[in-house]
């Protein structure tokens, strides 16, 4: 048996919960008792978290991709939290990103958590996070708004030819032949308005149900698909929207069709859900808008009908078949990027991360359990285990603490999918010194777990992982 309550252990100095930056959920308005305890936990070697003049020990690294608003960089206290980007940052503890293509080896052994400052997930390896433990969060609605906006300039974009009437003022502006040629060539460019025609919203989340509702507000009436329509996305649609039953009766009557819903690979996935099938039951003169992945719509199948019909495409993704279509828009993928949008996301994503780090608590993640635990009441210790969805893993779990004579004060365990996740604050009151080093290997060892975390100490420190039977600190 590993004793965990060791007192004839060297005596480690007295360190305070505030003294350990740990103030806002440990100390409380009367002195904690942690202040009489020290809890040695065995991971403040930084050394194995690999060269240590890439960053500086005693804080968490945080890695970005893309371009991340300053403002939600700000949400990370310098004092805790330490933001570098890409290669910069070697040895990080959690990743930041925006549209970045994540590969596997761009996530080193020591990244706890994975944030998406944005909706689609789609750029990150979901999957293989849930396997090694690891919870990926995205930001649900922060940038909703931005995306909806530009999805209602699509429509008109689509509806009034606007774009190509630029490029012909640019043309004829070159010529010197804009004021004399304009009122005679505006003819080319007619359209047709919005108003009173009908708008098909495939998935209505917070970018959908958004588009619903203003949609309506400028005189459309609304059809809308979604199998999985959540609750908070219902109350926001407009009463009078009609629910079709697939996205084939979604679109049968649609002059437009806007696509809000996620790009998942693999069966049951929506890679080309807008595939024949569905254009052959599109109107002819249709305007199919993409603000949500290129890859959901199969281009070939789209090619035959906009080269019969004077249907539109208006897409926010780049397109290798329609790029130049006459009857396609293409746009660099600008939804979300307005500076409301950005600041958002970020602020949200920096929110959420700081949030699992600090206390174990799991909100918009696409695939953990979303769990949160009162805060660790006075005289304990947070441990935090990820293991595999199967049976009998709390019980080894629990086993282990109580051989090492250590109570469980509370806990949560809830699983989503394949991963497990744990929470259980450690009563350490009537221990003088506790090590949680032999504790934290012999849970992180059990077959099934994945990672573990004593949320106690120097930022950074308190971490290990079970990576195929190796033991890593
Ligand atoms: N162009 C851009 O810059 C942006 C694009 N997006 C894209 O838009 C997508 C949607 O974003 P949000 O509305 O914020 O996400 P959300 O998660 O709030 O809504 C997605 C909705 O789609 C529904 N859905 C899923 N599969 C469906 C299917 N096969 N048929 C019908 N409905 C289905 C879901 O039930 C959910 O209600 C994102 O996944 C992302 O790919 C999001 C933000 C910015
Ligand atoms: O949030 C999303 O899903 C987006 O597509 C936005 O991407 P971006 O953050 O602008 O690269």
């Amino acid at each position: 048996m590993i004793p965990a309550v060791n007192s004839s252990m060297r005596p480690v100095a007295r360190r305070t919960a505030a003294s350990l930056g740990l103030a806002s959920r440990s100390v409380a308005s009367t002195p904690p008792a942690l202040s009489d305890v020290s809890v040695e936990h065995g991971r403040g070697e930084w050394k194995t978290y690999g060269d240590p003049s890439t960053y500086s020990p005693g804080k968490f690294q945080v890695k970005t991709f893309n371009k991340i608003s300053p403002d939600g960089l700000r949400k990370f206290p310098e004092q805790q939290y330490e933001v570098k980007a890409g290669d910069e940052a070697a040895n990080a503890h959690a990743i930041l990103l925006r549209s970045h293509k994540l590969q596997e080896d761009e996530i080193p052994h020591t990244v706890r958590a994975i944030a998406r400052c944005g909706a689609g997930t789609n750029n990150v390896p979901v999957s293989r996070c849930s396997e090694l433990g690891i919870p990926v969060f995205n930001t649900p609605g922060a940038n909703a708004n931005a995306v909806k906006e530009l999805v209602l300039a699509g429509m008109l974009l689509g509806s009034r030819r606007v774009v190509d009437g630029i490029n012909h003022m640019k043309s004829l502006g070159e010529q010197g032949l804009a004021k004399e040629r304009v009122e005679k060539d505006k003819a080319l460019f007619g359209g047709r308005e919005i108003k009173g025609k009908t708008l098909a919203v495939i998935g209505l989340g917070h970018i959908g149900a958004a588009t619903a509702r203003d949609a309506e507000a400028l005189g459309m009436s609304i059809t809308g698909y979604d199998p999985g329509l959540s609750i908070e996305s219902a109350l926001k649609l407009p009463r009078s929207i009609d629910l079709a039953d697939s996205i084939l009766n979604a679109v049968r009557d649609a002059d437009y069709i806007s696509l809000n819903i996620p790009y998942i690979k693999g069966e049951g996935g929506t890679h080309g859900i807008i595939g024949s099938d569905v254009v052959g039951a599109m109107k002819e003169g249709a305007v199919l808008l993409n603000f949500a992945r290129g890859e959901l719509v199969d281009s070939d199948a789209l090619k035959e009908h906009l080269d019969k019909f004077d249907g539109r495409y208006v897409t926010d993704f780049p397109d290798d078949v329609l790029w130049d279509h006459a009857n396609s828009v293409v746009i660099p993928h600008l939804g979300a990027s307005t500076g409301e949008a950005e600041d958002a996301a970020a602020s949200m994503a920096a929110e959420t991360i700081r949030d699992y780090l600090e206390t174990g608590t799991i909100r918009n993640s696409v695939n953990f359990p979303a769990t949160s635990l009162t805060a660790a009441p006075e005289d304990t210790v947070r441990f935090t285990v990820c293991t595999q969805n199967k049976p009998g893993m709390l019980a080894h779990i629990s086993e282990v603490f109580a051989s090492a004579g250590l109570n469980i004060e509370q806990q949560v365990n809830k699983s989503r999918g394949d991963v497990a996740y744990n929470v259980v604050d450690i009563s350490i009151g009537e221990h003088g010194v506790v090590d949680f080093k032999d504790v934290q290997e012999r849970i992180t060892m059990l077959e099934g777990v994945l990672s573990s975390r004593v949320l106690y100490g120097v930022p950074g420190t308190g971490f290990a992982r079970n990576i195929g039977g190796e033991y890593f600190v």
